[in-house]
């Protein structure tokens, strides 16, 4: 692992860090802001995935969540969006929401993306085996969360995963990306048309299926003035799909807000002590 920078934050610091990645064929960065407290001892770990067009940086930069995580002793990972570099394809047309900056966390199976594109082995194993050996997380106290495509990723990981995440949050998640274009396109391509190959990537379709509902509540907020809430979102698919199954979930509707970092911003305290409580319980 080479360190790209490390600049200090509140008590803490942010650092930006490069490896080569196994799973993804590729070189990987990612970020991490580690609180005051990790000098003491190994402290809980949240891991972001953010979306449609983002890097590692997008978070660290926009997600106003140092302070807090500072005061609540959070170690906080932000994950690049897709693989990168000169061997891994893009989208023919170089579209925001195929190929770079937008890996939906899944593992490709259709050439040409199954080569590089293993997102979801890439956060569920690749990245917590450095991180647990390079810095002081506790691999036993993990939470994740994300935004849009990020939510959608964390809420298809943190479900699959009950045992390593045991707190779960999303901001304006893609809740069913079967049911919305920016789903039906991705899902298509990297996994093909069979979609009963997509269903282990919809968040949706995981709480119909679970086999283990989760212990805490999911926090989800969504902005009601976000401009992909029509098209791309479908909170009500998974609002009803949890209400079916169990799942306890604290969905917050707020008036005003949009798909932006300002609402993200605008709700990240509450997010990280929604994981502080659950982590240190
Ligand atoms: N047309 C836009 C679409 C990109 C966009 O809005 N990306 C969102 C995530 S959308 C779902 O995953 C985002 O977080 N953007 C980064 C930001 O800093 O706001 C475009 O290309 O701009």
């Amino acid at each position: 692992m080479e360190t790209i920078s490390e600049h200090a934050c509140y008590g803490g610091k942010v650092g930006f860090y490069r490896h080569e990645s196994r799973v993804n064929s590729c070189r990987m960065q990612f970020s991490v802001f580690t609180p005051s407290q990790a000098k003491k001892a190994p402290v809980p770990v949240i891991t972001y995935l953010a979306g449609l067009t983002c890097t590692e940086e997008t978070f660290m930069v926009k997600g106003g969540a140092q302070r807090v995580a500072d005061e609540l002793g959070l170690m906080l990972v932000a994950v690049d969006t897709s693989p990168r570099g000169e061997s891994v394809p893009d989208d023919a047309q170089q579209a925001y929401d195929m190929g770079l900056g937008a890996g939906f966390y899944l593992n490709a199976t259709q050439a040409p993306w199954n080569h590089h594109y293993h997102m979801y082995d890439y956060v569920t194993r690749e990245l917590p085996a450095l991180l647990f050996n390079e810095f002081r997380g506790d691999p036993t106290r993990q939470g994740i969360f994300g935004h849009s495509m990020g939510g959608h990723g964390a809420l298809t990981i943190g479900l699959r995963n009950p045992q390593v995440y045991r707190s779960i949050s999303a901001f304006a998640p893609i809740c069913s990306p079967m049911n919305c274009p920016w789903g039906h396109k991705a899902l298509a391509y990297y996994l093909g048309e069979d979609q009963d190959a997509w269903r282990d990537y919809d968040a949706t379709e995981i709480v119909k299926n679970l086999h283990e509902v989760p212990k805490h509540a999911l926090l989800v907020d969504q902005g009601m003035a976000d401009q992909f809430l029509a098209t791309e979102l479908n909170p009500d698919l998974f609002e009803a799909a949890c209400e079916a199954r169990g799942v306890k979930l604290e969905l917050r509707r707020h008036d005003g807000f949009d798909h932006g970092y300002y609402f993200i911003s605008t709700f990240m305290e509450d997010h990280l002590r929604h994981h502080a409580r659950i982590l240190s319980a």
